[in-house]
């Protein structure tokens, strides 16, 4: 008995065959191999007839960012009018039916239904009705990758906008008040949440799905939290809505934590806290704390201060403040946790992730004027706040590509405990 080839199978047979049309095409005409080098082609001219979708320059840079833009704009609509949940998960719905629903003009609404529909969010299983797909479903059921699609369409894409604006005026500036978001929206990226409560709630929604799931899990693997003593303190500095304290929480239920972020983030992170059942909740602390502030009194001698996904949204000066404050209340065994990215050598990566890269890094700076480091970086900003601290291990977390957890502490007369590795 035969059984059909798998999805993949076919698909790894279609691009075979379509290689092999593209192969033949270039021989019959004399044409070279495609190729990026500035000799190449820039138009290749390959006839819709031998099915390829290879473009030489010219092609490409008339369509550059076109989809991009609009699959942007189609999910911050799609999702402003709350159309994924809007559809019944188990049955189409006709396109004038959804526009009833959400007083929306149909013939817009299918526009950017269909738009969304090429990159798998929504399809349309008979002509007139959509569907969900599985990313759209997820848009339906979760808040948080719902901000996502915010944070890209409404933040990201309007401070980018501004970057030539903001290069032009303050050329290379460190200072929030001059990256591209304070260009774009009169305000300093935390200062602007901090007034605009629907803002910070969104932006806390985004920062836990950017950390959902194995991402999550991983923090409380990829650290030696078992190592740390029995009622020791975790210090989670900007901890936001406690989700990261959580995870470590539930599998080392031996830990205390106390999380500090911004006094408006009280109501969030203890509203997350309190939905956590069973005592381990009771483990978890919100505290009101400005990390450019001295860390109060509770918070000295912790065993662990974690820093995860701070650093990396301030510039070198506003880091060195942070960590003199943490360094001021360490004791000679606290160790320091900085989950965060590392910059790799240049050339070491493979396309697709230098290009994930660089978005971060151009990321930081659109929103806070700020880079992502290499390990020389975090090093020497260690070095400059305190001699002592050093990093004493780092490890690559599999799933949290491009991350890095750098355990830091105070080396020389004191140091408890651990000895410190090279990298
Ligand atoms: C990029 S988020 C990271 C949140 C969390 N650590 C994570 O990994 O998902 C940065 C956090 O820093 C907090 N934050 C910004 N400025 C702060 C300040 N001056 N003091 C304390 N927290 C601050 C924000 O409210 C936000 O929760």
């Amino acid at each position: 008995m035969s059984t059909a080839p798998s999805l993949l199978s076919q698909l790894i047979a279609d691009i075979s065959k379509k290689g092999t049309i593209l192969e033949d095409y270039l021989t019959r005409n004399g044409l070279p191999q495609p190729s990026f080098k500035t000799s190449a082609p820039i138009d290749l001219a390959i006839p819709a007839s031998e099915e390829s979708l290879i473009v030489g320059p010219a092609e490409g840079l008339k369509w550059i960012g076109m989809t991009e833009i609009y699959l942007l704009t189609s999910l911050q609509i799609l999702c402003h009018f709350n159309i994924a949940q809007s559809i019944p998960l188990g049955s189409p719905i006709a396109f004038n039916e959804l526009a009833k629903k959400t007083s929306l003009n149909e013939s817009l609404l299918a526009h950017y239904l269909h738009m969304a529909s090429t990159h798998h969010y929504f399809y349309e299983p008979a002509p007139g009705f959509a569907a969900h797909t599985a990313g759209s479903r997820l848009l339906a059921e979760d808040e948080g990758y719902r901000a996502c699609a915010w944070l890209r369409a409404d933040i990201f894409f309007t401070a980018c906008s501004k970057a030539l604006e903001t290069m032009t005026r303050f050329g290379g500036s460190a200072k929030p008040e001059e990256a591209p978001y304070a260009v774009a929206f009169g305000d300093v990226f935390f200062a602007h949440l901090e007034k605009e409560p629907w803002r910070r709630e969104k932006f806390a929604h985004s920062m836990k799905a950017m950390t959902s799931g194995s991402e999550v899990e991983e923090i409380a693997v990829v650290y030696d939290w078992g190592s740390v003593e029995e009622g020791g303190l975790v210090v989670d500095i900007g901890g936001g809505m406690a989700h990261i304290s959580a995870a470590i929480a539930t599998a080392h239920p031996h830990l205390h934590f106390l999380i500090q972020d911004l006094p408006s983030l009280a109501d969030q992170a203890n509203t997350h806290i309190a939905s956590r059942s069973g005592p381990k909740a009771s483990h978890l602390t919100f505290h009101p704390h400005d990390f450019f502030t001295p860390q109060p009194a509770i918070a000295r001698n912790a065993a662990v201060y974690v820093l995860r996904n701070i650093l990396h949204d301030w510039s070198d000066a506003h880091c060195q403040q942070i960590l003199a404050h943490i360094v001021d209340a360490m004791g000679p065994k606290s160790r320091v946790v900085i989950v965060d990215v590392v910059v790799p050598e240049p050339g070491t990566l493979g396309m697709y992730e230098e290009a994930q890269m660089r978005t971060l890094d151009l990321t930081m700076w659109a929103l806070f004027a700020a880079r992502e480091r290499s390990m020389e970086d975090w090093e020497g900003l260690l070095k400059v706040v305190d001699e002592r601290l050093g990093v004493l291990k780092v490890v690559e977390p599999p799933r949290m590509r491009r991350y890095a957890v750098m355990e830091v502490g105070l080396l020389g007369e004191g140091v408890g405990g651990m000895e410190a590795r090279p990298i």
